[in-house]
């Protein structure tokens, strides 16, 4: 294998940093569309918002909202809503990049958005993080609509949000319009395998890795981190298919058990105290030593710059399939790539779970909706030609899959950008 450019980047990098040197190691690939990869670099439009609410104790609390549109030459802009207490407008425009990216990669007709409050959503009740949800939607609801700008679940929000944001937008525009999120719940015109999609996807495109490298699924080891919707669907669908969870982490903790994990059990675990921490069917281990347990598949599904040139060396999977968005740095990208572990990137690993918006998109346009088992399929279908095509590049130009998926979107988004022009 041909070794591309080493990272003149550290683990100290931001996000936004990691993207661009995703792209600069694309761009050699690119022919004459080299010329247009500029567009890459930059976002398209940048909206600060300011959030003031009511507290439940009448007194008024501000909070900095942002949503980002990276790219629509190819759609609307379409990603998800986080909330965390350390969201940055960097970071924001990294995740809208990589949804751009995302979108073309799998061929769905969308540019990249992507927003985010600085918020810690535990220390908020329910009615405050209504009051946050719908002020946020109203101070963004300029860039927001169906064939414009529309927002889905990301960290710490779900279905619960997306009604609320559903609502906002359509109270402010004076008629009910499904289309302008997805997310939804299936009563709203929600789909129906939406809320595992993305780690159902996770499953689909590791699995089509393991074939390449001839690994059952039945019996290997799966190590997951963060046990929220995209680790715990992932961990569900590993184990349906026979696979051993082994261990699991979230913010309280990691826990292992060399004989595997039941993930409905630690699901309800979870549920009912509040995380994985102190589950009795499983030891615990501290959080460091999570990417260091001996595994076939390792699923970081948590935040991003997890694998770091600092725990890189450590790690023991044969394929990473990554769940979270940016979880690993252009640095520990090179040391993976030295010791054999196939990483399966994120723009195409946690595409299941735009993929299936899509389709709720496409089902509210039409008001006719369909069955679960139609979805899985379609999005089966989606994931394994887009991992195809990926895979197909990768072995061609012997690069890695990342940039290979790079190669793929990238060429996508430049074509369409060539052919628009540049003036109005
Ligand atoms: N939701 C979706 O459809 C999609 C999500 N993604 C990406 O997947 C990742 C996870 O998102 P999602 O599952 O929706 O978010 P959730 O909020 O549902 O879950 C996040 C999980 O990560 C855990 N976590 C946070 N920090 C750490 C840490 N340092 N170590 C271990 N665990 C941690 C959280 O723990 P706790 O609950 O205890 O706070 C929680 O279990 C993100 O990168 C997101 O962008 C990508 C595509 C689609
Ligand atoms: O479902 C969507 O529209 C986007 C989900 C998302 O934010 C992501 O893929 O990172």
């Amino acid at each position: 294998m041909r070794s591309e450019p080493l990272s003149y980047l550290g683990d100290g990098a931001g996000p936004w940093e990691i993207y661009l040197e995703q792209v600069n190691r694309v761009i050699p690939y690119l022919g004459r569309l080299a010329t247009w990869a500029e567009t890459l670099k930059r976002p398209k439009r940048v909206l600060i918002v300011d959030v003031p609410i009511h507290l439940d104790d009448g007194t008024v609390a501000h909070f900095e909202g942002y949503r980002v549109h990276h790219n629509t030459s190819r759609g609307p802009a379409k990603g998800g809503v986080r909330y965390h207490p350390e969201v940055t407008l960097s970071e924001v425009m990294a995740l809208a990049a990589w949804m751009t990216i995302k979108n073309a990669a799998v061929g769905l007709p969308y540019g990249g958005g992507k927003g985010g409050v600085r918020v810690d959503p535990k220390k908020l009740s329910p009615s405050e993080l209504e009051r946050l949800t719908r002020r946020y939607t109203s101070e963004i609801g300029i860039l927001l609509g169906p064939d414009r700008d529309i927002p889905a679940p990301d960290v710490n929000t779900s279905e619960r949000e997306m009604a609320w944001m559903m609502d906002t937008y359509s109270m402010n525009v004076g008629r009910t319009v499904p289309g302008v999120v997805t997310g939804k719940p299936i009563a709203l015109g929600g789909s129906l395998g939406r809320r595992d999609a993305t780690g159902r996807g996770v499953f689909v495109t590791a699995a089509a890795a393991a074939e390449k490298i001839g690994l059952p699924i039945e019996g290997s080891r799966v190590v997951i981190q963060g046990f929220g919707n995209v680790g715990n669907a992932a961990a569900r669908v590993f184990h349906d298919h026979g696979a051993r969870v082994v261990a699991v982490s979230d913010v309280t903790g990691a826990v292992y058990n060399e004989a595997g994990i039941d993930p409905y059990d630690l699901l309800a675990w979870v549920r009912e105290t509040g995380g994985v921490r102190g589950y009795p069917k499983a030891e615990p281990i501290p959080q460091a030593e999570l990417f260091a347990v001996p595994t076939e598949f390792l699923i970081p599904a948590a935040l991003e710059k997890q694998i770091t040139e600092q725990n890189a060396w450590r790690i023991q999977a044969r394929i990473i399939a990554e769940g979270a968005n940016g979880p690993t740095t252009p640095g520990a990208d090179d040391i993976l790539q030295e010791k054999g572990v196939v990483v399966v990137p994120d723009v195409i690993a946690n595409a299941g779970g735009v993929t299936v918006s899509y389709f709720e998109w496409v089902q509210d346009f039409n008001s006719y909706f369909w069955t679960e088992e139609e979805i899985n399929r379609r999005l089966e279908r989606v994931l394994r030609n887009a991992f195809e095509a990926v895979w197909q590049v990768h072995e061609e130009k012997r690069i890695s899959l990342r940039t290979a998926a790079y190669v793929v979107a990238a060429t996508r988004v430049l074509e369409a950008r060539a052919l628009r022009g540049l003036y109005p």
